[in-house]
């Protein structure tokens, strides 16, 4: 597929940025799979970032969290350098990730899950962030001494979401949240990630589902082969021709 043209937007300082990434190249072996990429994710705002499969979208938010090694350039959160810090360091800076898949813990109990996920966070606060996550989802307090491996697979990603909201996230990654979802379900996560944005939580959102991601992004990059081949607000993203074509098949 040719490279799509650049969409023009305004630049911004790496300083007002919560999350700078700049040049940043990785690979898995030998095969290099992100080839200098930069984004920038301002404090408050939902970036979405889209691309077809393997264009390496997974692979740039594992550099960012720190589980994944980067060969080149760097990551940074409020303009200080956390390229060569633990993932456990990168936790308690503040980035806490949902991972592709979910990965519950299918024999722990829903809260224990949830717990987990705060295990950077004071003992006395844990109590105050079960509440904030029982209010945002109400079937998980419903059934919190129940085993996550027997929710469905839309509770099971409310359980993923609570579970990184346990650890107060300043940047919240999304990877893929909708994935193997029904579409009323997709709907509700959608819901809930844009009631997340709107009380001021930063967003990065990695999604398959470009229209959804798209729609509710402030900003958006679209990936291709390990590159940002586009970038823009999310609704003008939408707009482009070229987008429809090439990821909406519209
Ligand atoms: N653990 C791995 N070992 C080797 N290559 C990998 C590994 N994980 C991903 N890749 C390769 O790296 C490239 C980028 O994959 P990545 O999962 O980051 O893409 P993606 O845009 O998130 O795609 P998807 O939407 O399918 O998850 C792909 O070519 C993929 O095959």
């Amino acid at each position: 597929m040719r490279a799509l043209a650049i969409i023009e937007s305004k630049p911004q300082a790496a300083g007002d940025a919560l999350l700078t990434v700049d040049g940043l190249t990785s690979a898995y072996s030998r095969i290099q799979v992100l080839h200098g990429v930069s984004i920038q994710v301002p404090p408050g705002e939902l970036v979405a970032l889209v691309g077809a499969n393997g264009a390496g979208k997974t692979t740039l938010l594992r550099c960012i969290s720190g589980v994944q090694p980067i060969s080149a350039g760097s990551v940074l959160m409020q303009g200080k350098p956390i390229t060569g810090a633990s993932a456990d360091a990168r936790v308690r800076a503040g980035v806490c990730q949902v991972p592709e898949g979910r990965h519950v813990f299918a024999p722990m109990t829903i809260e224990d899950n949830l717990r987990m996920g705060a295990h950077t966070r004071p003992a006395a606060e844990i109590a105050d962030g079960l509440e904030e996550v029982f209010t945002l989802f109400p079937v998980l307090r419903e059934r919190r001494h129940q085993p996550a491996g027997v929710l469905s697979g839309g509770q099971q990603q409310m359980v993923a979401l609570g579970r990184a909201l346990m650890g107060k996230p300043r940047l919240l990654l999304l990877d893929e949240p909708s994935m193997g979802l029904a579409p009323l379900i997709v709907a509700d996560i959608f819901r809930i990630i844009r009631m997340l944005r709107d009380t001021g939580m930063t967003i990065l959102l990695v999604e398959q589902n470009a229209r959804a991601a798209l729609s509710i992004a402030d900003h958006a990059y679209v990936m291709e082969s390990g590159r940002i081949a586009l970038q823009g607000r999310g609704r003008d993203l939408l707009k482009n021709d070229e987008v429809r074509r090439a990821y909406l098949g519209m």
